[in-house]
């Protein structure tokens, strides 16, 4: 599988800018609110530091690129359109934007910081990006509460005198959003709702919706035109509010990434996505170096722009996701290149999952794993850790 990053935000905020910035796409952008009509997907980049290094190798991706160490792994990234108010209806662009949201593994939601648009994506002054935040966290519950009562009624048109379990029904019903029974009768349970639907009061239907999704759709927060000078303020009012605890927070600037890509392209300045400093290596115009000042002090103070790291935080920290290195315990390169492959796996994968990834055959033949790093033999369900170089031995 290869993971989908979805990108959310209402417009104006510097969405098509951050897909922009983050996949050097041509998406149409503006400050105009709806410029974005199409959802996109693009291909983004998450940094892993190289193992080849460490093995004395020069590696030779097949996908992605490597620079200087830095192993930088596609990812699929959709710029999810339509998030206005009433989409879980299927107004406007609802549907389409429901669709893209189901692919999604995870979303990372572009906040404007500054305060100057408002919910509708107009100019505006102080606005309290927690709207937004709400909004959208709404927005996304009322979808899965409507979800949540077809899955209610299918347990109730269940044959008379079966078995029932509400925790299958809800299931299935939520297929779409990767989820199983067992997780779902943990919700239920953590919840207090209880295992009988017939007793749930619309509070905790609302509960359990609003669990599933926090679950099973979680956000990470692109803070972004943090490089505005209202923005420190909102940004730390908002990560200090207790209610907004269950999500992670990046601060951001498309706008810097942005600069700095094209300034790269253009070889005015030398710039590793996601790196807290940059080189000058051309020769700006006067009103260029001082853009490029401005943006030196940004991601010094930052440790970098946040476009890479938001996407980071999205697979490794909030995921858990982890990055697998294929390797071979005599000798790293086979007759295509060196360390050609970094597979990103979900959390808590082992070998054998490892194996699977590889191809079904691989895995049905699987025997062992080596550890290349100790050189030690790692059984089926050992369970893998980020960065791990791994060999699979098989019986053909
Ligand atoms: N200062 C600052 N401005 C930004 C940043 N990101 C985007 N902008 C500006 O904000 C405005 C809106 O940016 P877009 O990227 O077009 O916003 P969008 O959310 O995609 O909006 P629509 O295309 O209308 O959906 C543009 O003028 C951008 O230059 C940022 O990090 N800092």
């Amino acid at each position: 599988m290869s993971y989908k990053i979805g990108l959310v935000g209402k417009p104006s905020v510097g969405k098509s800018s951050f897909f922009n910035a983050a996949t050097m796409n041509d998406v149409p952008e503006g400050a105009y609110p709806f410029t974005t009509i199409d959802p996109s997907v693009g291909e983004a980049y998450v940094r892993v530091e190289c193992a080849a290094p460490e093995f004395d190798e020069t590696c030779t991706p097949s996908v992605g690129f490597c620079d200087d160490g830095t192993r930088f792994v596609p990812v699929k990234l959709v710029d999810v359109a339509g998030l206005i108010p009433g989409a879980h209806e299927g107004k406007g662009l609802g549907n389409q934007f429901l669709t893209d949201l189901n692919e999604a593994d995870v979303l990372v939601h572009v906040v404007d910081f500054s305060g100057e648009t408002d919910l509708e994506g107009e100019p505006t002054e102080d606005h309290d990006p927690r709207e937004d935040i709400d909004f959208l966290e709404n927005e996304l519950d009322m979808w899965y509460l409507d979800v949540l009562e077809k899955g209610i009624e299918r347990y109730r048109s269940g044959y008379e005198g079966e078995e029932k379990k509400i925790e299958e029904d809800l299931a299935e019903q939520m297929s779409a959003f990767k989820t199983n029974k067992d997780e779902i009768k943990q919700i239920l349970l953590a919840t207090d709702a209880g295992l009988d639907p017939e007793e749930w009061d619309e509070k905790t239907k609302e509960r359990v919706a609003r669990e599933i999704r926090k679950r099973t759709k979680p956000i990470v927060i692109a803070a972004n035109k943090m490089d505005k000078p209202a923005a420190q303020e909102h940004y730390d009012d908002v990560t200090a509010d207790p209610d907004y605890d269950h999500l992670t927070f990046v601060p951001t600037s498309a706008h810097a990434e942005k600069a700095l890509k094209q300034a790269d392209e253009a070889g005015v300045v030398d710039y590793q996505p996601g790196a807290s400093a940059f080189e000058i290596v051309g020769d700006p115009s006067d009103e260029q170096a001082a853009g490029l000042e401005r943006i030196r002090e940004y991601v010094e103070a930052f440790d970098g722009t946040g476009v890479q790291a938001v996407l980071e935080s999205a697979l490794f920290d909030v995921m858990g996701a982890i990055a697998i290195f294929p390797g071979s315990a005599n000798g790293r390169s086979d007759s295509q290149g060196v360390f050609r492959d970094c597979f990103i796996l979900p959390e808590e994968s082992t070998t054998e999952d490892f194996a699977y990834h590889l191809h079904s055959d691989i895995g049905d033949g699987l025997l062992h794993g080596i550890d290349c790093r100790s050189n030690r033999q790692v059984g089926a369900d050992h369970e893998l850790g980020h960065r791990d170089v791994v060999e699979i031995v098989t019986t053909n």
